[in-house]
């Protein structure tokens, strides 16, 4: 055969005009050009490998698989090079002369459909890989050398973009491509935003988009000591470690650890690891972590959530928040797919059916592994639960059907019989007294709080098993849900309690007192919409509840605090007729009728029962100079 002269040939018509948006059009994240080139060494030093297998002559005795990058600082010129496949002649026209390629194809497809304006491009441009023509964002001439194995020579194409190229066969001993990009101004020196010729830049994106590519890809350092002399190093930039695509029996806890740590950078190990690979119409592999301990912005907006999504080992994009939902954010982890795109662009994640239906089985396992770890290891679970319990119930909060039903199987509350061992509802309703018909539930601050309650004594006493809600949004979850297995909830701090045999000595008082009750209602006009003997209190004098429906006075101080203002829970005032302060006011009302005594002794009465329940008083001076009166008074 022989040997081929220079020729120059045009590129196609379509080649050109992505080429020329590459170099005019796209002015951020034109780092990817390196993850480009990577990839595609990567998957030629995949195929010779492969083709190896059946035919070993094929490496001609190189078989130590590697991809190095150089710079040339003098000539600003960048190098990376692979002992892969390589490209007969006929293959480089083919491949890089013409888009033949399906990726940039639907690519110029799009771009004829929507006769693109710049921000069109720079979508498009996401959406599609478009690979080797990367290296025109960042180089005004690209060299290209290529041998295949059994090829006698090489061929070395060069084009700086500007609608030819040339192509000529040389000599080159080695199999494998080497590409030398010439950088444009713009990306050398310290002025510039990256600055390709320095080896640290390079080193850090190939950590940041190439790490796990499966190939050691090297590069050389060179460092100057005192006496001027130069040691050479050469470094391995990348892990190389993709543990996600190991089977999962191959894998020791300590590499999981180890990766998750390094990965995500977390000084603490991860409390569970979940790792899938699935071979079916969606082909992924993922690996998820859920951390010890909750970051201290996990609620805050500028929480980071999501997960990193890989293709082929080859990064694409972080906080990937499409991956999960919102509740589920504190897991950290990553998905590898050979069908995510490379350029996935957010915009077109938006309605990926593919990363749908992935995401929908993540949600899945992730449910499915927390649900193993209550039923199996509470403890652990109760560690996850601290950190993490209240996204749960913000999930189930927002969520309807089955979905809900899963989120609520896996809550977990403090209750009157099991406060530091916390208990499903399954296992509360199994415990439920034979004749008891709702799932009694108190909010509060903590169990000091909630147990020293007066609303409390009568169940207390009864010795039925109270719910302890201490977070903000567990009576906005209950009130969401209404009832679990048919059984409704019931706040100790609500309307009636239906407690039958408290009933009838109440219902007796009741016509008695009438009057006086009145009284005290009116005294307390526009604070109280009912004043009424209590069937809860045991001990105390007083106590307020809410209203059966609405809000509920806890719930109103939670949206105080979230400025968001629904108005007034309703209040009631219950009195404990057994306690000797009724007798008290009796007395004064039998004498004096609705003094100015039992105006004060109402107002009073009000306050001490706002303040159990954590509201600040209105006028504190007003109600300390009423206290103080009274003790001078008593004798
Ligand atoms: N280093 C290389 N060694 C051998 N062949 C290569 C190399 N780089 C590119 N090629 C060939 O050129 C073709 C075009 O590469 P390009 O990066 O433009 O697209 P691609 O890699 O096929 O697609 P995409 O970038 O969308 O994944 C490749 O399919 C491959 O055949």
């Amino acid at each position: 055969m022989t040997a081929k002269e220079v020729e120059k040939k045009e590129f196609q018509t379509e080649t050109q005009k992505v080429l020329d948006l590459m170099i005019n059009s796209i002015y951020t994240n034109q780092e990817i050009f390196l993850r480009e080139l990577i990839a595609n060494a990567s998957d030629a030093i995949d195929k010779v490998k492969f083709q190896s297998l059946t035919d070993v002559d094929l490496l001609e005795g190189d078989s130590d698989f590697e991809i190095w990058l150089d710079i040339d600082e003098e000539n600003n010129v960048f190098t990376i090079k692979d002992n892969g496949i390589g490209m007969t002649y006929d293959e480089v026209i083919e491949s890089i002369g013409t888009i033949a390629q399906s990726g940039s194809q639907k690519f110029l497809h799009q771009l004829q459909q929507k006769q693109a304006q710049e921000d069109d491009a720079l979508d498009l441009i996401g959406q599609f890989g478009v690979g080797f023509y990367s290296a025109f964002m960042v180089a005004d001439k690209v060299t290209l050398s290529t041998k295949a194995p059994r090829e006698d020579t090489a061929i070395k194409w060069e084009s700086t973009g500007d609608g030819t190229y040339t192509i000529e066969e040389v000599a080159k001993d080695k199999r494998g491509t080497t590409i030398k990009l010439h950088l444009r101004d713009e990306f050398v020196g310290d002025e510039a935003e990256i600055d390709l010729t320095k080896r640290q830049t390079i080193e850090q994106l190939v950590k940041k988009h190439s790490n796990y590519v499966e190939y050691p890809i090297k590069m050389k350092f060179y460092e100057d000591d005192e006496d001027g002399n130069v040691t050479e190093e050469i470094k391995t930039l990348n892990s190389m470690k993709p543990l996600w695509v190991k089977n999962k029996g191959d894998i020791k806890e300590e590499e999981y650890n180890e990766f998750y740590q390094e990965a995500f950078n977390d000084w603490t190990e991860p409390l569970e690891v979940i790792h899938n690979k699935v071979e079916g119409l969606v082909k992924y592999a993922a690996l998820l972590f859920i951390p010890q301990q909750a970051p201290s912005n996990i609620f805050s907006e500028d929480f980071d959530q999501g997960l990193r999504l890989y293709s082929k080992n080859n990064f694409v994009m972080d906080n990937c928040s499409k991956l999960l939902p919102d509740y589920l954010r504190f897991v950290r982890g990553l998905v590898d797919s050979p069908d995510f795109n490379l350029n996935l662009s957010r915009q077109v994640l938006q309605d990926d059916k593919q990363l749908k239906v992935i995401s929908k089985t993540l949600e899945k396992r992730v449910l499915k592994r927390l649900k193993k770890i209550l039923t199996n290891d509470r403890d652990k679970y109760r560690k996850f639960w601290s950190e993490f319990g209240q996204l749960i119930k913000s999930g189930a909060n927002m969520t309807f059907g089955q979905k809900q039903d899963k989120l609520v199987e896996l809550m977990i509350f403090p209750s009157s019989d099991c406060d530091s061992e916390m208990t499903t509802l399954n296992e509360y309703v199994n415990r439920m007294k034979e004749d008891q018909d709702v799932i009694y539930y108190v909010t509060g601050e903590d169990k000091m709080a909630v147990e020293n309650m007066p609303q409390m004594e009568l169940l207390q006493e009864k010795g039925l098993e109270v719910l302890y809600f201490f977070d903000e949004i567990d009576e906005f979850v209950i009130n969401n849900l209404r009832e679990y297995d048919d059984i409704e909830f019931k706040s100790v701090l609500r309307g009636d309690l239906d407690l039958d045999d408290a009933e009838d000595d109440v219902a007796a008082d009741q016509d008695e007192v009438e009057e006086l009750l009145t009284a005290i209602e009116d005294n307390l006009e526009g604070k109280v919409s009912d004043v009424r003997l209590s069937r809860r209190l045991k001990s105390s004098a007083v106590c307020l509840v809410s209203g059966d429906a609405g809000l509920s006075m806890s719930m109103e101080k939670v949206l105080e605090k979230m400025n968001q203002n629904m108005g007034q829970a309703q209040r009631i005032l219950e009195i404990n007729p057994n306690h000797e302060l009724f007798n008290k006011l009796e007395q004064i009302y039998n004498t004096e009728g609705n003094s100015e005594q039992l105006a004060q002794y109402s107002e009073l009465l009000y306050s001490l029962a706002s303040l159990m329940e954590g509201f600040t008083p209105d006028d504190p001076v007003a109600l300390s100079d009423q206290i103080t009166e009274l003790m001078v008074k008593a004798n």
